[in-house]
């Protein structure tokens, strides 16, 4: 008998289900030259690494509702947040697509696109090469490949076909074992989630322990669960060179004092070697 479907099954039938209706609209040709039409994708992956000198890097996110929470923050003008998130030194703006359980859209992403500087990441479950295009073709820098929600083969494939289009792959694990297969699959920069997304718990302990077993060489971000200073300043002691942070940033009301909070935190002095 199948095992129940968790909730990362189910989102990804979401997923796939909407991705073919927009597979029927645009053609892979015309999807293709959009993304050649872009500007060439900013290097997030160096922006990112600079935590390591300049204390913990915040990557901001436009994030309307969640599985776990519903309904976050209406967000009427995402480009407006994703400004005031630059302003307040956010070094990578991350855009929910993904429609049915976060609420977000393609048209989000490339509405962050046009108003800010800094590399934008299209946050969504990546499933296919497809939807590799799309990203580009809507101006992201970067996107998130998640270990749980794919093959090793695919995993690696996608990678490759992301860093070939000139974009940075956030690989996101969740323990140990999905580790491995990151730094097996050649991921430089990779996301330890604090949510079990087959459960939706979060443990904040989750970074600390699996950042320990990625080389010294990989770009670490902390996904999930930061409330505040505290939880940065925990992260940032633990190896973060970069925290992901979203429903504490568009349910605070202040986006762009809460980022410059958060990076102030991580530049506490105590941290500095
Ligand atoms: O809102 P939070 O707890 O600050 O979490 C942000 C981000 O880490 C979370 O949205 C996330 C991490 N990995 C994901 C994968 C898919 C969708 C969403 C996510």
């Amino acid at each position: 008998m199948p095992a129940t479907p968790t909730v990362l099954d189910d989102i990804i039938a979401g997923v796939r289900a909407d991705l073919a209706e927009r597979q029927q609209q645009t053609s892979f040709d015309d999807l293709k030259e959009a993304a050649e039409r872009r500007a060439p994708a900013l290097d997030a992956a160096t922006a990112l690494a600079a935590g390591r000198t300049q204390g913990i890097r915040i990557i901001a996110e436009v994030k309307r509702s969640s599985p776990s929470k519903g309904a976050l923050a209406l967000i009427a003008d995402p480009a407006g947040l994703a400004a005031d998130y630059a302003e307040g030194g956010a070094s990578v703006i991350s855009v929910l697509t993904e429609q049915r359980r976060f609420g977000g859209s393609l048209r989000d992403l490339a509405e962050v696109r046009s108003r800010v500087d800094v590399p934008v990441l299209r946050k969504d479950f990546m499933v296919e090469p497809y939807q590799l295009w799309e990203a580009r073709a809507h101006g992201a820098d970067v996107i998130l490949l998640i270990v749980a929600a794919l093959d090793q083969t695919t995993l690696v494939s996608m990678r490759e076909r992301a860093e070939s289009l000139g974009m940075t792959a956030l690989v996101e694990v969740h323990d140990t074992e999905e580790a491995r297969r990151a730094v097996d699959a050649g991921a430089r920069v990779i996301g330890v989630n604090n949510r079990n997304l087959k459960t939706l718990e979060v443990d904040r302990s989750t970074f600390a322990k699996v950042a320990e077993m990625l080389p010294a060489s990989a770009v670490k971000v902390a996904e999930s669960g930061v409330r505040g200073q505290h939880d940065i300043l925990d992260l940032a002691r633990a190896g973060a060179d970069a925290a992901l942070v979203g429903e504490a940033l568009v349910t605070g009301g202040r986006p762009r004092e809460a980022v410059a909070d958060l990076i102030a935190a991580g530049a506490h002095p105590a941290l500095r070697h």
